[in-house]
């Protein structure tokens, strides 16, 4: 039967600059294309927090001086990633599509997801977007802009916005009949656009959804057998960055507990990647499984070659 997988690109999949995600993409679009004609159905999912950040910024900037464009609420901010994103991304899978001769297609749905309009990450933002600062500058923007700022991974400080957890991805069945139809398609972008629901519909909210985290429940909701997260590293570690650093071939759920509970995986980064993998391997029906690597990696560890593979 069919194999159906989530791929969850991180940050290092697509640069900062439009320049740099067109290169990037390329690089990208051959591994899965390559999955693609393994015979697997394959789902994107993919990051946005630099690319909303930057359009976030661009778009205020522009509401406030001399040019006078509209002020563009945040989540109109996120829907713009989604498609930026999604533009470069479907380019660059076409192309491979067309070079290597396979009749598919491949699109990207504006994807919304709803969220809890009282989920306490409202009130505690956490999710680092936009460019890195020095503390100092950091600071003065901060005092500017009244943003929250943390130090994020060593990297320098960020503007951090609230991530609530998805609850129900709202284009789920359009999604469903594109993989259905052997086609590729690029969704929950950004983790979805976070919308709530009100009487009068869909409303969209200022937040930034954990790409792996609506990747999970992506995967879930469309039972797929396998959730692919890429980011820098080929494998998950334990005592990450010092001398007795040792990197996992495999996780079960009781170890993925053992090392959260030792605060192994750091906050922000590798943490919500192991948790959505735990939630996925957990609730899926099936014997499902998750794998965290790189991109570079990802056909060996698809083989059980590398990559740190999360099972029940
Ligand atoms: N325990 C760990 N094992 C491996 N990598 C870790 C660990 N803790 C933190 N990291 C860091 O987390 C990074 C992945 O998080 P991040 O850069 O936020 O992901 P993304 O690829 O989605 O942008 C890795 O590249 C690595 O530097
Ligand atoms: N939305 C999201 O999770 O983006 P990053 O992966 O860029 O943080």
């Amino acid at each position: 039967m069919t194999k159906r997988i989530v791929i969850a690109l991180g940050g290092n999949a697509l640069g900062n600059t439009p320049e740099e995600q067109l290169k990037l993409v390329k690089d990208t679009a051959k591994p899965i294309v390559d999955l693609l004609k393994e015979g697997y159905e394959i789902m994107i999912g993919h990051g946005n927090g630099p690319q909303v950040g930057m359009i976030n910024l661009a778009m205020e900037y522009a509401s406030q001086g001399e040019v006078n464009t509209p002020y563009m609420p945040f989540p109109e901010c996120g829907a713009m990633s989604q498609g930026y994103i999604g533009y470069h991304l479907q380019q660059a899978i076409g192309n491979e599509l067309k070079n290597q001769k396979i009749d598919k297609s491949c699109a990207t749905v504006v994807t919304q997801v709803i969220v809890d309009e009282n989920d306490k990450a409202f009130s505690n933002p956490t999710k680092p977007i936009g460019s890195f600062y020095s503390k100092e500058e950091s600071e003065k923007i901060a005092k500017e802009k009244g943003y929250t700022f943390v130090e994020d991974s060593g990297r320098g400080y960020r503007r951090v916005v609230a991530s609530p957890q998805p609850v129900e991805i709202v284009e789920s069945d359009i999604i469903k009949s594109i993989v259905n139809n052997g086609n590729i398609v690029i969704t929950v972008g950004g983790g979805g656009i976070p919308v709530i629901k009100t009487k009068d519909g869909l409303k969209g909210v200022p937040a930034v959804i954990d790409k792996d985290s609506s990747s999970a429940k992506l995967a879930l909701e469309l039972e797929a057998d396998m959730l692919v997260v890429l980011t820098a590293v080929e494998k998950v570690a334990i005592n990450f960055n010092t001398p007795d650093q040792i990197d996992l071939s495999s996780l079960t759920l009781d170890e993925v507990n053992k090392y959260i509970a030792e605060d192994q995986f750091a906050k922000g980064s590798m943490l919500p990647k192991v948790e959505s993998c735990k939630r996925f391997v957990e609730n899926s029906k099936k014997d499902s499984i998750a794998i965290i690597t790189s991109l570079e990696k990802a056909a060996e560890a698809i083989k059980g070659e590398t990559g740190t593979v999360i099972r029940k």
